[in-house]
């Protein structure tokens, strides 16, 4: 899992490098132009109020820049980042911990939002809507409810899937973006910008052609960069050419436009073995061995995007695009048309 393209999990070479590869300042921070147009008028706005900034709410496939995003926020209002995650907050008692710690204006990313216990959820309601929280002093018959006032502060909450989170907490974010994937012009300047950083030598058809595979996210530019730098220090003079980039990424098996052999694999599992779907993302999952969470937040977005699978209400289908990749004919129906070739 660790190796793999599309993980969302970092080794520990991506972490070290993460720090020297993340933009600090909205300036840096490429692509998303209607993100940072909207936010850069949030943060102006706050600091001419002196207020802490409106919670904000970052929703998109993992790899988009939504860690990045929110150090930024930080970064730019010249406060402090407290970072937190869903599942890390068990009890109303740490996030009351958390919250009370806070400074003023203090931005408090908490990642994976949608996986917050309902119990803290239900907590961090008032917290966000009036900087308030109330905590139960003492047990049983004498126990009593104490309001503490909290210091203005601003939740970044990060998510991947924002139809999992709950209407109340939703409408608690005066501000919700979307993040986008990435097109190849904003994807190319990015490697531009990480090869500089990295020292690498490469040439613009290299770097076109890593930009082309990376399906739309910066989190696997940056890898791929690293793993065709590899090949190109070991098996040619160091310097990323077209050649040597189209080598490495046909050696770890990544096609034309970015689908690793999970992908082809999940795609030729529903064409193959479903004949086409629908079929369930449980057993989606089953019969490719992987994990159904895994699908549905890494690999099927992608896929999604490009029109190459679709859902339904009775699970997920190949579409026409999806057999034409692979070199497949897709269905026919009664009438001679071909079946999928939009979405149902
Ligand atoms: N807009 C951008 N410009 C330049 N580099 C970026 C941009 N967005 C992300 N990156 C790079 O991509 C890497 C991944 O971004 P980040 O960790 O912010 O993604 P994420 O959406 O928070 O992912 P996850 O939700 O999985 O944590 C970062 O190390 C950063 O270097």
């Amino acid at each position: 899992m660790q190796d793999r393209l599309v993980s969302p999990h970092l080794s520990e070479e991506e972490q070290i490098l993460e720090g020297s590869l993340r933009p600090r300042h909205l300036q840096e921070y490429i692509g998303q132009e209607k993100i940072k147009a909207n936010l850069s008028i949030l943060l102006e706005a706050a600091r001419r109020r002196n207020e802490a900034v409106d919670h904000v709410l970052l929703y998109g496939p993992p790899g988009l820049g939504k860690t990045t995003l929110c150090n930024i926020i930080a970064a730019e209002m010249g406060v402090n980042l407290r970072t937190t995650s869903g599942p890390a907050i068990e009890h109303a008692g740490d996030l009351a911990s958390i919250l009370t710690s806070l400074q003023p204006g203090e931005v408090l990313f908490i990642d994976e939002i949608h996986r917050l216990a309902r119990a803290v959820e239900e907590r961090l309601y008032s917290a966000m809507e009036d900087f308030s929280l109330d905590v139960m002093i003492g047990k049983g018959p004498s126990a009593r409810s104490l309001r503490l006032s909290l210091p203005p502060f601003t939740v970044v909450g990060a998510t991947t899937r924002v139809g999992s989170l709950t209407a109340p907490l939703r409408d608690r974010f005066g501000a919700i973006y979307r993040l986008e994937y990435y097109d190849t012009k904003a994807l190319r300047e990015i490697l531009l910008r990480s090869a500089r950083i990295l020292k690498v030598p490469a040439e613009e058809n290299g770097i076109e052609e890593i930009a082309s595979r990376a399906r739309g996210t910066p989190r696997i530019v940056n890898r791929l960069l690293k793993r065709v730098r590899d090949y190109a220090q070991v098996k040619a003079d160091g310097v990323i050419t077209s050649e040597v980039a189209k080598a490495a990424l046909d050696a770890m098996e990544i096609d034309n436009i970015g689908l690793d052999q999970t992908d082809r694999n999940m795609l030729l599992t529903i064409i193959q073995k479903f004949r086409g779907g629908p079929v369930g993302l449980d057993t989606l999952a089953a019969s490719t061995s992987e994990d159904s969470e895994t699908i549905e937040d890494v690999y099927e977005p992608y896929l999604l995007q490009l029109g190459f699978i679709a859902r339904t209400p009775r699970g997920r289908i190949a579409m026409g695009a999806a057999y034409e990749h692979l070199g497949l004919t897709p269905p026919q129906a009664e009438n001679g048309s071909n079946l999928w070739t939009s979405n149902p």
